[in-house]
């Protein structure tokens, strides 16, 4: 296929990146975490950092020269005074993790790390190739001990064609997959899909590798339903009138970006499901780092699409009925 070593070299980015971020949630410290500054402040920790080094540092060894990555971290928190303790523990930890991987004989100072950390502020955009990384999707549900993953996708003139999703939490029984070889469900998991080729899933401690396909229920009722943990990130109280597969309805004009939703989005799309805003459009990650779209992102089956949009539909009308 055509991004076969672009994809080879993502799932073993994102692989080591999960190790690190398991090995830190471990033994997770307050002094790990931050609060970073803004109008939605959300904790980033040594974990988040440590994860977008490891996987900027893997692709740009791989792809010398054309290399482009639009993240969600940046180290301007990490150069202001009394960071310099947590510069050395991510330092540490990426050297660690590159140690033990040992396809690069490399030892990273600080100020590596931090310029490594930096080399993901790209802008995106509808031209040439940009990575795409969310270190540590879910920080919150990672200091709580609770799921996470490391997302990473590649696009291509403005469409995403390739991602991988590291879930080093999640159970493999919670998959529905057989696992052939019986490994621990502890192992957790890593999905990956390239545009046109399906989407795979291997248990992180291994390489038998199943393809999977979203459930094709065609009944709400016996349809799983998910959304974000966080309140503040879906409206609960919309979504829970309706028994589809994911809700993501954010609250007062968060402006949803490209690293949230990429990876998830083909692992969905190339699993047979469909992924969408509120009016049915496809998600278009060629305008840069945001996602301009139409209030909220649908995630469903061919199947319960249609019943779940006219749902949204019925339910965003009575909202704005009840409060004009
Ligand atoms: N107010 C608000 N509205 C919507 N989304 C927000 C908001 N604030 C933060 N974020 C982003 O949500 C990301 C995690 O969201 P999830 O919904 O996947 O996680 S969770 O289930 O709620 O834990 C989270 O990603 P990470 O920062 O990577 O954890 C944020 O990018
Ligand atoms: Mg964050
Ligand atoms: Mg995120
Ligand atoms: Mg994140």
């Amino acid at each position: 296929m055509a991004y076969d070593k672009e994809l080879a070299t993502a799932v073993k980015a994102a692989s080591l990146a999960a190790s690190l971020c398991r090995k830190v949630q471990k033994g997770l410290l307050q002094s790990d975490v931050r609060s970073k500054n803004g109008r939605h402040r959300s904790p980033v920790t040594v974990a988040d950092y440590g994860s977008q080094a490891l996987v900027s540092f893997v692709l740009q060894q791989e792809f010398p020269g054309e290399f482009s990555l639009v993240a969600e971290e940046d180290s301007n928190d990490l150069r202001k005074d009394g960071a310099g303790e947590m510069v050395e523990r991510i330092t540490e930890l990426v050297n660690e993790s590159l140690t033990r991987d040992g396809s690069y004989n490399v030892t990273l100072s600080p100020d590596d790390v931090l310029r490594i950390i930096d080399s993901g502020k790209s802008e995106g955009g509808s031209q040439g190739r940009h990575w795409v990384l969310d270190p540590v999707d879910g920080t919150k549900g990672f200091v709580r001990g609770d799921q996470y993953a490391v997302a990473l996708a590649l696009l291509d003139r403005g469409k995403v064609v390739l991602g991988v999703l590291a879930c080093p939490n999640l159970p493999l029984t919670s998959t529905g997959v057989d696992d052939p070889c019986r490994r621990s469900n502890e192992a957790g998991c890593l999905f990956f899909a390239e545009v046109g080729g399906g989407t795979y899933m291997q248990p992180l401690d291994g390489s038998s590798t199943v393809k999977v396909q979203v459930s094709g229920v065609e009944n709400p009722e016996e349809a799983s339903f998910f959304e974000s943990y966080e309140a503040a990130h879906s409206m609960h109280d919309l979504s829970r009138e309706m028994e589809p597969i994911y809700l993501r309805f954010p609250r007062n004009g968060y402006r949803e970006k490209i690293w949230d939703h990429a990876a998830g989005s083909i692992v969905v799309t190339e699993a047979g499901g469909v992924v969408t805003d509120a009016a049915g459009n496809p998600l278009d990650f060629s305008r840069g780092k945001y996602l301009d779209l139409d209030t909220g992102i649908i995630v469903s089956n061919h199947k319960l699409m249609p019943l779940v949009l006219n749902a949204v539909r019925a339910s965003l009308d009575e909202k704005s009925k009840l409060h004009p």
